[in-house]
């Protein structure tokens, strides 16, 4: 039951702020220095230019890595910030909004905008800082004004995430790119100036030739080109949220944003994982493998990006010059390994096991399924929604090397991840676990 009902921002509002909570804050973290870099442009194929459309987690976040810098008390009491998380009752979105009243100290207000708000956020209503959820759609374009007007920062993590062909292409650009469009528009009519935006390493690849990215960092040179939709939409997303950087807002002074790419994220409620699990538990406890086990990706966990994103946020005004414009990798210290490989960190220890040290079925055979897959998924669509896991998009994207090794979140702005492994992957198998039973 939301605890209080007010409006919470100027303008003609049809976001629907559903309540106030308040939260608890604890204490920072951080770190400094840096230089320039460059930033990734992929092209998407079949996809117009940006120019031609307009258009059960609790809270775990711990103690570990807690550093109270000098000056942080001072600047804690000289000015109280509002910040927007958009997206902020998704996966990634709920630990930014925790990791936020847990280690941001300039809090006043948070505000949560989200098309579907979870019943969590009334757990929030305990602390000094004032939660407030709105319940709204990024693509309308008053209800993203409405709640942005006001905030000084905003942390832009909504999107579509399908690669499954569960929504259409059009539904996927309008959200992800007309969405990242009238945020950036309504920091600029508002006056809101500091844009830290969640994109992905998709952006970059892997790309529809298949060529590995080997422990490349932000200036790696790589052929990135897409045809679907999802990387198309965080691409052009990306680079109008890059290309709005220095523009003017309401009241003169320049805006300043930057991208983080995080590479796979995992952890509490990650759905995928969960999903994979559910089926290891319905064939009886076996997983078998379909990917060589050659084949690395870079995985992220769901805190490191959440604590990327609040640093990033933290230090946008100060480093202006220096991050404004920016885009940084996300990633941590988890091992580099095969997608599958990875899954059984978590889901070993919960019972499940990988059969086979080699792929059981011949790649060509795959390659003919996830076809099949996208044949089947065309032919039903009248009828019904069949979206599987394989797809000859999720085939070519789990089958090439994508990892990233790089230090320029760590150079620009003191990031250094807030979870280890042991500590990332702990928490992971007891989310897996609960989920698990309550699947049951
Ligand atoms: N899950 C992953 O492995 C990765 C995700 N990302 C990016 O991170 C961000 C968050 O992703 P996840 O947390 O995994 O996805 P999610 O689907 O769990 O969260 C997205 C949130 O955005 C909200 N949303 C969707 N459409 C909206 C709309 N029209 N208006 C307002 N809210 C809307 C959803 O309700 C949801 O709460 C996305 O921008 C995604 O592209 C980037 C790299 C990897
Ligand atoms: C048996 C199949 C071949 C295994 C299918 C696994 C796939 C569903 C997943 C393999 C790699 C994943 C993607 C990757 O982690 C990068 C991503 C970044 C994002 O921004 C969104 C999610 C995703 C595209 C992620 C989606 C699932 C996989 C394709």
């Amino acid at each position: 039951m939301p605890v209080e009902h007010r409006v919470a921002a100027r303008g003609r509002l049809r976001a629907r702020v559903v309540g106030v909570v308040a939260g608890r804050v604890s204490v920072p973290g951080m770190g400094q220095e840096g230089e320039g870099g460059a930033s990734g442009r992929g092209r998407c194929v079949g996809w117009p230019a940006l120019d031609e459309r307009r258009g059960p987690l609790q809270a775990s976040l711990g103690t570990l890595g807690q550093r109270l810098q000098p000056g942080m008390a001072d600047s804690a009491q000289a000015q109280k910030l509002v910040y927007l998380v958009t997206g902020g009752c998704g996966f990634l979105g709920e630990h930014v909004v925790r990791m936020l009243l847990q280690r941001e100290p300039r809090l006043g207000e948070l505000r949560v905008f989200d098309r579907h708000l979870g019943p969590w956020l009334e757990e929030l209503k305990t602390g000094p800082v004032r939660v407030t959820a709105i319940q709204g759609d990024v693509t309308e374009a008053h209800e993203v004004a409405a709640a942005v007007a006001g905030a000084h920062v905003v942390i832009h993590t909504a999107g579509l995430v399908d690669v499954f062909g569960r929504a259409s292409p059009e539904t996927i650009h309008e959200v992800n790119v007309q969405g990242t469009r009238n945020v950036i528009e309504a920091c600029v009519q508002t006056g809101t100036r500091f844009l830290v935006y969640t994109s992905s390493m998709e952006v970059v690849g892997p790309n529809t030739k298949g060529h590995p990215f080997y422990r490349g960092n932000e200036d790696t040179l790589y052929e990135a080109v897409h045809r679907h939709p999802y990387p198309c939409s965080k691409a052009l997303a990306e680079r109008l949220v890059l290309e709005a950087n220095g523009r003017e807002v309401h009241g003169g002074l320049p805006l300043v944003t930057c991208a983080l790419r995080p590479t796979g994220i995992y952890g509490e409620g990650h759905q995928i994982m969960r999903d994979f699990y559910r089926q290891g538990l319905r064939l009886g406890g076996w997983l078998f493998r379909a990917i060589p086990a050659s084949v690395e990706h870079g995985r992220v966990y769901v805190g490191n990006v959440a604590w990327m994103h609040v640093l990033a946020a933290r230090e946008l005004e100060r480093r202006a010059a220096l991050m404004g414009g920016q885009v940084y990798f996300c990633y941590d210290g988890s091992p580099y390994k095969s997608y599958e490989d990875f899954n059984m960190e978590f889901l070993g220890p919960c019972g499940l096991q990988l059969v086979g040290a080699r792929p059981l079925l011949p790649y060509w055979l795959l390659v003919f399924l996830a076809a099949l897959n996208a044949l089947l998924q065309w032919l039903l669509r009248p009828l019904v929604l069949y979206a599987p896991l394989l797809n000859p998009y999720t085939l070519a994207v789990a089958n090439t090397t994508f990892t990233v090794s790089t230090d320029k979140a760590q150079r620009h702005f003191g990031y250094e991840p807030l979870f280890s492994w042991e500590d990332s992957r702990t928490r992971t198998i007891l989310w897996v676990q609960a989920a698990g039973s309550f699947a049951q």
